[in-house]
């Protein structure tokens, strides 16, 4: 059974604009729209999109803090608005720019009050504690108060407090923004390891594509409320048109080569690049090229991430 099911999703909000000096207008604004998937027990997902595409109202949806206009949504079998209560044993959030954390406690006294609060069996909790305030790091700064922790301290804290109870799923929004390079990559290894270890599926939403390359085996993008691409991340590339390149470096410099499935885009001395789309494959590229032409060398491009989702974005905007 699918820990996540969503079906024709669709979340409005009524706002209210000024017209003039007197007047209201009642305008109903779309945030969420039609949009469908489930999410298979030990995914991990990507959401992206850009600003204001709907990501942080999908997760609210997700965790039961938003009812949904219309649509259908089971997690763990259950409608989240519903039973949030129930859901909240079985699910971990982190949102990336607030803290769930108690602002002038010790971090330890947070994880206390949090560890009470979800009646977590003593041995459980202080079990989960060890290993996680271990592995994340934190075990000289549990006395720290809140307030004075780092960013990245901080994001280890909640990340902490949102797996104490050993949840089915993490939601994650935005969890490396504001970090260093080192804080990032120590905290993707953490959550590679979680899920590799306890099988915790994690449904992330970023602007930080490194996060994604790192993490995430499928990627849902949602563009103006609507899902764009829901697929691996290799099939996105394709999908979205992109390129990759073959840099090839001849004997010596000669005129552009002509090779089926490729196209010459720029050529330097005995250096040649060739363009082919992202989903085919190289191997036909380089025999037929190494056939015909002395090639001395051989390099592969893979599409730049960003491009690609920028390109995907620009051919999903309407007009
Ligand atoms: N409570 C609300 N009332 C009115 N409009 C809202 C409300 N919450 C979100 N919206 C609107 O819904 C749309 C989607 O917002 P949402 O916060 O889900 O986007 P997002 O993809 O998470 O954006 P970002 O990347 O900037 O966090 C936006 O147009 C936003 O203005």
């Amino acid at each position: 059974m699918p820990l996540i099911e969503a079906r024709d999703l669709r979340r409005d909000f009524v706002v209210h604009r000024r017209r003039g000096r007197l007047r209201r207008e009642r305008d109903v604004v779309t945030a969420v729209s039609d949009v469908s998937f489930t999410v298979e027990p030990g995914e991990m997902v990507g959401y992206i999109g850009p600003n204001g595409a709907g990501k942080s109202t999908t997760i609210k949806m997700l965790t039961g803090i938003l009812v949904p206009t219309s649509g259908h949504l089971r997690v763990a079998g259950v409608d989240p608005s519903r039973r949030r209560t129930d859901l909240a044993r079985r699910m971990g959030v982190v949102f990336g720019q607030r803290t769930g954390l108690w602002w002038d406690l010790p971090l330890r006294d947070s994880f206390d009050l949090l560890a009470r609060i979800n009646d977590l069996p003593a041995a459980r909790y202080a079990e989960n504690l060890e290993r996680f305030t271990s592995l994340l790091d934190l075990t000289a700064l549990l006395d720290t108060p809140v307030r004075q922790l780092s960013l990245g301290q901080r994001m280890r804290g909640d990340i902490t407090a949102a797996l104490l109870h050993d949840p089915d799923v993490l939601y994650l929004d935005e969890p490396t923004i504001g970090l260093d390079v080192v804080s990032k990559a120590r905290l993707r290894s953490f959550l590679r390891e979680l899920n590799r270890e306890r099988g915790t599926t994690l449904v992330l939403t970023t602007h930080d594509l490194g996060d994604i390359e790192a993490l995430c085996d499928r990627v849902m993008v949602v563009d103006h409320g609507s899902l764009a691409f829901d697929g691996r991340l290799n099939d996105l590339r394709a999908h979205a048109g992109a390129t990759r390149t073959l840099v090839v470096d001849l004997a010596e410099p000669g005129p552009a080569v002509e090779v089926e499935g490729a196209q010459v885009v720029r050529v330097e001395g005995p250096r040649q690049w060739l363009s082919f789309p992202a989903d085919a494959s190289a191997a036909p590229l380089v025999a037929a090229l190494a056939a015909r032409y002395p090639v001395a060398d051989l390099s592969l491009q893979e599409p730049d991430i960003e491009q690609v989702i920028s390109r995907l974005y620009s051919t999903a905007r309407p007009g």
